[in-house]
């Protein structure tokens, strides 16, 4: 049997090589809720169950940027050291998981700011995957890229009906990066893994069922936290070390891989985003999600009026 001071000095390791200490997103206690100072990540602890909520919180769309992952990469410190007895990550936006990294980090970035953020994200997925705590998501809206990676280094997804899914980086003329695709080779079959890396592709909630990218379907958010929790409590009856080293050892050689790399990860991703044809497509992607946009209240009109006209075609 591998012992206690094995999965201490892994999880150290993960820990204690990366720990951010940034004084602006200092944890405020606030009864059984804890909030990042500006409330870009908010912590809900359950008194009953001991798990915490956490809702990703930046309208409209929790797009990933510096600040937002620095919250998180915080909080995941704070669940690690108040030994957490699980975490259920979700959203505060009624239709948005999370839209991935934030396009404005990575379209004409400034060079310091940029290398703090992709260290973050580094932290945060290192943090995230290689939790000693249970995870668990509650997928209640889009998860493009970088929200559908976060959902994958949960050990379970609930999602609701109808919102999309997948690592859709080639879509943007852009490579994920290998430990983004490892990921994705962690929940579903190797091939299927392939391709839907290569295809960039987006897969429907029921798609996504029936390729194992999520677990179950919840009518609503309050459903999806519930059948997480029914989740996270499975756990209670197995001995925590045994079960969290199981994980850590199952996701270790990923992990290593990006923590004994990561300033050649760095160094690939500023060459990626310094490449012009990479800087022009993400420059077209962010013109297009603007005018989609703008547009949205004329395909609303257009819709509106297109229901009139069936109702009135219907009644004559
Ligand atoms: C071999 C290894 C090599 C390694 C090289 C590394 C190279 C770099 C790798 C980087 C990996 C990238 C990961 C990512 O996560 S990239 C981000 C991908 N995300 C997306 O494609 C999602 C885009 N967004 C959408 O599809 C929709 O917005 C969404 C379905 C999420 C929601 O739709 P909805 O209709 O509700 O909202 P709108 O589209 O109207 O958007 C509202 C406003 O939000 C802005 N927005 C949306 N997404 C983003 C984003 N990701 N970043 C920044 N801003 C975003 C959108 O423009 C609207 O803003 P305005 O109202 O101001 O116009």
């Amino acid at each position: 049997m591998l012992s206690s001071k094995f999965i201490h000095a892994f999880t150290r390791q993960i820990y204690h090589t990366n720990l951010i200490t940034s004084a602006t997103f200092n944890v405020i206690k606030k009864h059984n809720s804890t909030h990042t100072k500006n409330d870009l990540v908010l912590v809900d602890v359950n008194d009953k169950t001991g798990f915490s909520i956490v809702t990703l919180n930046r309208p409209p769309v929790n797009s990933l940027n510096l600040e937002l992952l620095s919250a998180f990469s915080s909080v995941l410190d704070d669940l690690h050291k108040n030994n957490s007895r699980g975490m259920i990550l979700t959203s505060s936006s009624s239709t948005v998981f999370s839209a991935g990294l934030d396009i404005n980090e990575l379209y004409k970035p400034d060079m310091d700011r940029v290398r703090k953020f992709w260290t973050s994200l580094q932290d945060c997925w290192i943090k995230l995957y290689g939790s000693s705590f249970p995870t668990a998501a509650a997928i209640n809206g889009h998860a493009p890229a970088g929200g559908c990676l976060f959902a994958m280094c949960c050990e379970y997804r609930v999602m609701l009906p109808k919102y999309t899914i997948g690592l859709n980086e080639t879509q943007l003329g852009i490579v994920a990066p290998t430990w983004f695709m490892a990921t994705m080779k962690n929940t579903i079959p190797l091939r299927q893994a392939e391709l839907a890396l290569t295809l960039g592709k987006m897969f429907k909630t029921d798609d996504a069922l029936k390729l194992g990218l999520i677990d179950e379907i919840a009518e609503n958010k309050e459903d999806a936290i519930h059948k997480c929790e029914i989740f996270l409590k499975k756990y209670q009856k197995i001995p925590q070390t045994a079960r969290a080293l199981t994980k850590q050892s199952y996701r270790k050689n990923d992990i290593m891989e990006l923590e004994n790399n990561r300033e050649a990860d760095l160094q690939l991703f500023f060459l990626a985003i310094s490449d012009p044809r990479v800087q022009s497509s993400l420059g077209k992607y962010v013109a297009f999600l603007k005018l989609k946009s703008r547009m949205k209240p004329i395909l609303e009109a257009v819709k509106f009026l297109k229901g009139i006209f069936k109702s009135k075609k219907k009644k004559n």
